[in-house]
């Protein structure tokens, strides 16, 4: 039996949790605080229509080891989550973060050591969340492992088998660093633009005009990473809107456009913030990520 912990039963985490819990050979904890515990009891969390039946718990109520604590918050919420977890671990507990951007997986290792904290991502998934309603078409790819994994350790192996049974479709990169600043250039090039423009997927992918500004963004991270030692190439760009846009919903909506919608604080300090912070260092231009971090901050001032 694999213990697992999952904080955040969000967009993501309600449709991956969902799919954990088909798994006979996973104990499955959905941890939160009291007030939340009582929300997602009475009001129940339904993934595309139907009801699921999760373990919602708070932390005192978790009575194993946990092998695995999978974190699905936003990263604004991601130093409450880790306060919530602190109790329910011991030394031998694996932290995974399944959120965008750049900065997780160091905020896990300054909290609980970076030994005990896998790398990890999705792509592709078109989660979109109202209330208590979550709707997807395509679960994506769960990225994750050691920052290298030229030998695939035991605990990845132990989670990979997971994945699998739970029909979680799962790829264990070699160059997981790489894969995450992959994921970060794909966030800085879709998710401010659809934000800003009110964009679904589908409008996104059919819009050249807004394609055209989503690429010069990623172009902006590509000249970052490479300045950073991270191998992105050109040709990412187009592989990504032919073999990952193509599959994901046409109303499917980025998690920023349904932060934006919701009137939410969103991840832009994380994503075009980011660019423009590292960009600076290395004396690098960003025109175009400055500009779309200044639409989105106007945008959130107004809530
Ligand atoms: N949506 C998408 O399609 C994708 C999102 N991502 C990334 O995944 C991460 C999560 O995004 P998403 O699922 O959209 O976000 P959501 O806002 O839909 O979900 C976050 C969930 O975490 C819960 N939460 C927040 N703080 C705590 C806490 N302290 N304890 C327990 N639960 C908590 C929230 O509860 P409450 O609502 O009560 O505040 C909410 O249900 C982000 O980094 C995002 O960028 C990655 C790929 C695709
Ligand atoms: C780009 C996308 C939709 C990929 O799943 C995503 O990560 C997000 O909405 O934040």
């Amino acid at each position: 039996m694999t213990t697992i912990a999952m904080i955040g039963i969000g967009a993501v985490g309600a449709v991956y949790t969902n799919l954990l819990n088909q798994d006979e050979t996973t104990e499955l904890y959905c941890v939160m605080d009291d007030k939340r515990k009582e929300r997602y009891v009475r009001e129940g969390m339904n993934v595309n229509g139907k009801e699921t039946k999760l373990n919602y718990v708070t932390p005192s109520e978790v009575n194993k080891e946990i092998d695995y604590v999978i974190f699905t918050v936003k990263n604004t919420q991601l130093h409450a989550a880790m306060d919530l977890a602190q109790s329910i671990v011991d030394e031998r507990t694996t932290f995974l973060s399944l959120l965008n951007g750049i900065d997780s997986e160091r905020e896990l290792s300054e909290r609980f050591g970076e030994d005990r904290v896998l790398y990890g991502l999705t792509n592709g998934i078109d989660a979109t969340k109202n209330l208590h309603d979550v709707f997807y078409t395509y679960p994506g790819t769960l990225y994750f492992g050691e920052k290298r994994n030229e030998q695939v350790t035991e605990r990845v192996q132990q989670l990979q088998a997971v994945f699998e049974r739970a029909q979680i479709p799962s790829v264990v990169p070699v160059d997981m660093e790489r894969q995450l600043w992959h994921k970060f250039m794909v966030n800085v090039g879709v998710n401010a633009v659809t934000a800003i423009s009110r964009s679904t997927h589908g409008v996104l992918r059919d819009s050249e005009e807004l394609l055209n500004v989503s690429k010069r963004a990623m172009n902006e991270v590509i000249q970052v990473a490479n300045t950073s030692n991270i191998a992105l190439t050109e040709s990412m760009i187009d592989e990504f809107f032919e073999n990952v846009w193509t599959k994901v919903g046409y109303s499917g909506k980025t998690s920023m456009l349904q932060d934006i919608e919701a009137k939410r604080k969103s991840e832009n300090d994380y994503f075009a913030k980011r660019v423009i912070e590292v960009a600076q260092k290395h004396g690098i231009s960003v025109p175009v990520n400055e500009t779309l971090y200044a639409f989105v901050h106007h945008e959130e001032k107004r809530f």
